[in-house]
């Protein structure tokens, strides 16, 4: 995951490739419910492991749940429908699918065997309407307090005292805010079937049906036939009761394959991407967003569990389309718009406006940030094509599908565009897809030398490492010691006995190597080689057989193949000047050789290395005179080079002025 505060990511022109989506987020926190309270043990597979679903874990814990994990599946023993804790504060953050059932299903709970549960999350959630359940639950009979604002969260479902519950008339409830409510009440009441079969009734058009599909799918795996009268009515049986599946598979999020079957609809041009995980016999609903995207034009083909995406039709058709059925997954078509041959209009999507942020405002917003001409209604969005494409910050709202939408920005080069798209705060797909980025851009080509390099140059122990990694980090970008290889080729060179100043002979040898990097280890020829590596001796090696031109050359490829999506801080000695001439920021850093000999006294003492600072001082005085007089490649500032003497700097003061040129090179304008 990116845990930056913004990602930039560059111009893309193709994708091909295979993706396994995470498990969907829909099903898995359902499933949770479900086996939290069955009674004995349920084994799920392929659970996604996110931010909602962390939280529903942790409120079935707190509940007295035993879970188990054992690899990639996860054992819940579930309650049986016997409260154990009595009282709970449990915490939800933005999580929707767990706050909704939770309330009903602890509400029922509580008011029949005696408790008192306490549920609240993010500031966002606080924002998020339950009145309508909230009203149908104290309809029933439950006790419900607000302890915030009246019909939002936070609340107290029990009072701790036992109620009888008006279970024999019908249950009302709204359908046409969020599904959600009606979702909840069908996960709770067979709890309070035992008596009688129970009726709920819905008010209004229900919107977002496929949802409700998924709650009876999985109701019925765990023994739970509800019966249906249109979307009007639903009977829960009498007696009821939850019996685990014993084992249970959760399904790839359909929702998130949306922006994999957008990628290759819009990117697939001479492969296709593949999807696995879910396919054309998916349960959830989203998954007829592929339909939407065939009328924009995309090719698609697919069979249980995998489906496989290309270009057809380009530019994209525009479509007018009710997307009450995908509503989620609508969102993906709005981005696709901008690479369409007319409008797009999404209606029937008001449900928009009370998710993780108001997304009918929020993708306007963003996408005229890109340029684009929006126009936006209470339930409605329609989008023209871009083709004055603008570098834009996009905001994110701690919206997940924001960020996972707005990130195909990023083909505009397929557009008339050719400008790189700043997605803030990209962490927030944790809440469903932790990986999407890695996803994506190991599908992804860029636009041909726009992957961004920060090269970091200057002489040894200037704290160039230091530096280029800071950096690396909080871009999230790649990181290239370029001194690595060749510390790596001349201990190389030595273990096979060929001489030092044999150029020809080291050069054979450096581009042979097998290296394997893992952040700070570093394997040559399967032996780690991590330690060796960064002794000073070692690094006189490597500065005795970087003179040579030939195994600068054998090196070349190598260093240039470093620079891969989203881009690279790269540190050596000629990153500037030579491997990568056309850097977008190069930064020669220096400091005194006094300054130096005596940061490296210091980080050897501290690795308890003993170490002489004069011999030290001596030899950095050694390395320097001949890493800058060499004929290849020498040690020296490319022309275009910002010159940083950090010797009376600290490293973050360093770091924040490289970020600094950076921002001013980047063509996003306003930091924030
Ligand atoms: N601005 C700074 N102020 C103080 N100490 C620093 C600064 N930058 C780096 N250091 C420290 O100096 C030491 C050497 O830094 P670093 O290893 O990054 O240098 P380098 O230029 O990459 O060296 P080499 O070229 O030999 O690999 C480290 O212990 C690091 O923490
Ligand atoms: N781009 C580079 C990187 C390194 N070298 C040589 C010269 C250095 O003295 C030696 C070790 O580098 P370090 O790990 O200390 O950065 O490798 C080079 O010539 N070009």
């Amino acid at each position: 995951m990116f845990d930056t505060a913004f990602l930039d990511l560059p111009p893309l022109v193709s994708a091909r490739g295979t993706v396994r989506l995470p498990g969907s987020k829909s099903i898995s926190n359902r499933v949770l419910l479900l086996a939290g309270l069955a009674e004995g043990s349920t084994a799920v597979h392929d659970l996604l492991d996110s931010d909602d679903t962390r939280v529903m874990l942790a409120a079935l814990e707190q509940l007295g749940c035993t879970l188990q994990r054992d690899g990639a599946v996860l054992h819940v023993t579930g309650l049986g429908g016997h409260l154990q804790a009595r009282q709970a504060q449990l915490f939800l953050g933005n999580a929707g699918t767990a706050m909704r059932p939770l309330t009903a299903a602890l509400a029922v709970l509580a008011a029949t065997q005696g408790g008192a549960f306490e549920l609240s999350g993010v500031p966002r959630m606080h924002e998020r309407p339950i009145g309508d359940l909230v009203d149908a639950l104290r309809a029933l009979g439950c006790p419900v307090a607000d302890l915030g604002q009246p019909g939002y969260p936070p609340l107290r479902v029990g009072d701790g005292a036992v109620h009888a519950l008006h279970t024999a008339r019908p249950i009302p409830v709204r359908g046409d805010v969020s599904s959600q409510f009606l979702t909840a009440l069908l996960l709770a009441l067979p709890l309070v079937s035992a008596d009688g079969p129970v009726v709920i009734e819905v008010v209004g058009e229900l919107i977002s049906k496929p949802y409700i599909e998924i709650t009876l799918n999985l109701l019925a795996r765990f023994g739970i036939t509800v019966q249906r009268e249109g979307w009007q009515r639903f009977t829960i049986p009498q007696g009821s009761a939850y019996r685990s599946p014993g084992s249970i598979h959760v399904e790839g999020d359909a929702s998130s394959a949306s922006y994999f079957i957008a990628l290759g609809a819009i990117a697939g041009t001479d492969a296709p991407v593949r999807i696995e995980g879910v396919g054309l016999d998916a349960i959830q609903g989203d998954i007829r967003f592929v339909e939407a995207a065939q009328a924009m034009g995309a090719q698609v083909s697919g069979g249980p569990g995998w489906l496989e995406v290309r270009r057809g039709a380009w530019p994209l058709k525009g479509i007018t389309l009710d997307c009450n059925h995908i509503p989620d997954a609508a969102m993906t078509l709005a981005v696709m718009a901008l690479y369409a041959d007319g409008p797009t209009r999404l209606t029937n999507i008001a449900s928009w406006r009370v998710k993780e942020t108001d997304r009918i405002a929020a993708m306007a917003t963003e996408l005229r940030q890109l340029g684009a001409t929006v126009t936006e209604g209470p339930d409605f969005i329609e989008v023209q094509p871009l083709h004055a494409w603008r570098a834009a910050h996009i905001h994110t709202y701690d919206d997940h599908r924001m960020a996972m939408c707005l990130s195909l920005a990023a083909f505009n080069p397929l557009a008339g565009g050719s400008v790189p798209v700043r997605i803030a705060d990209p962490k927030c797909v944790a809440k469903t897809f932790p990986d999407y980025f890695e996803a994506l851009f190991s599908l992804v080509e860029p636009l041909p030398g726009a992957v961004p390099v920060i090269a970091v140059d200057g002489p040894t122990a200037s704290g160039k490492g230091t530096l280029a990694a800071e950096l690396a980090e909080r871009l999230g970008y790649h990181l290239l010691d370029s001194g690595a290889l060749y510390r790596a080729a001349a201990l190389a060179a030595r273990a096979a006995g060929v001489a030092l100043d044999d150029g020809a002979g080291v050069a054979q040898v450096a581009a042979a190597m097998a290296l394997r990097f893992q952040g700070q280890q570093v394997w040559l020829d399967g032996r780690d080689i991590s330690d060796e590596l960064r002794l000073e001796t070692t690094g006189a090696l490597a500065s005795q057989v970087s003179v040579h031109p030939a195994v600068r050359q054998a090196l070349h490829d190598v260093q240039l193949s470093f620079a891969r999506v989203p881009g690279l801080v790269a540190d050596g000695r000629d990153m500037g000047t030579v491997v990568f001439p056309g850097a977008a920021l190069k930064v020669f850093l220096t400091a005194s050789a006094d300054q130096r000999a005596e940061r490296r006294y210091k980080q050897l003492i501290s690795k308890g290395i003993s170490a002489n600072i004069d011999s030290l001082r001596a030899d950095i005085r050694a390395r320097d005179e001949r890493d800058m007089n060499r004929s290849a490649a020498p040690l020296k500032p490319a022309e275009d080079a910002v010159l940083l003497d950090n010797s009376q700097l600290g490293i973050e003061e360093s770091v924040q002025r490289c970020l600094g040129w950076w921002h001013e090179r980047r063509p996003f304008g306003r930091l924030a």
